[in-house]
């Protein structure tokens, strides 16, 4: 399995560590940047795991940033993406079980580094239970199409 990675500054001192742990697991990991610690944007770096991921360059996609939050809101508007923060193994496990998730974002700053691990390890080999969970995730997809007018017409829209 392929996977992406990247992060900004806050989440460069974890993301090392991750690719290694990754590659030791036999994983053939992308690792998409920062190159340093030096201060920058976390979208730019969210956008790029986002595309890898879309467009089929990735399985699957790991960002990290200080709260794992703006990193995944931006990995998330790339269309075929659906990312989440996760902060637990638990939560890792139900983004796939129950959301399909192809994108988790880290926090770097709040969450320590085995728990990370062990939170994309489970990412990474949970597989999607489908059933009544995939004609959900089909009308998250719907999201992505610029011709959906969206759900609720008694609100409006
Ligand atoms: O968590 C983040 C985004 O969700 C960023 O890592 C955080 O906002 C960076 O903050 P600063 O520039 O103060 O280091």
């Amino acid at each position: 399995m392929r996977v992406a990675i990247a992060s900004d500054h806050a989440g460069f001192d974890q993301k090392g560590p991750i690719v290694k742990h990754l590659r030791e697991e036999g994983y053939d990991v992308v690792d998409l940047g920062p190159r340093s610690g030096e201060r920058c944007d976390y979208p730019d770096f969210g956008d790029k795991v986002g595309r890898y991921v879309a467009s089929g360059k990735a399985d699957r996609g790991v960002v990290i940033c200080g709260t794992g939050l703006g990193i995944s809101m931006t990995a998330d508007k790339v269309p075929g993406v659906r990312a989440t923060p996760v902060q637990t193994v638990q939560f890792a496990q139900l983004a796939r079980e129950h959301n399909n998730a192809n994108v988790i974002g880290l926090s770097g700053r709040f969450v320590p580094l085995d728990t990370n691990e062990q939170i994309v390890d489970t990412f990474l080999t949970t597989e999607f239970a489908g059933g009544r969970h995939a004609a959900r995730v089909e009308k998250i997809m719907r999201e992505d199409d610029p011709s959906f007018a969206g759900v609720p017409e008694e609100f409006g829209l």
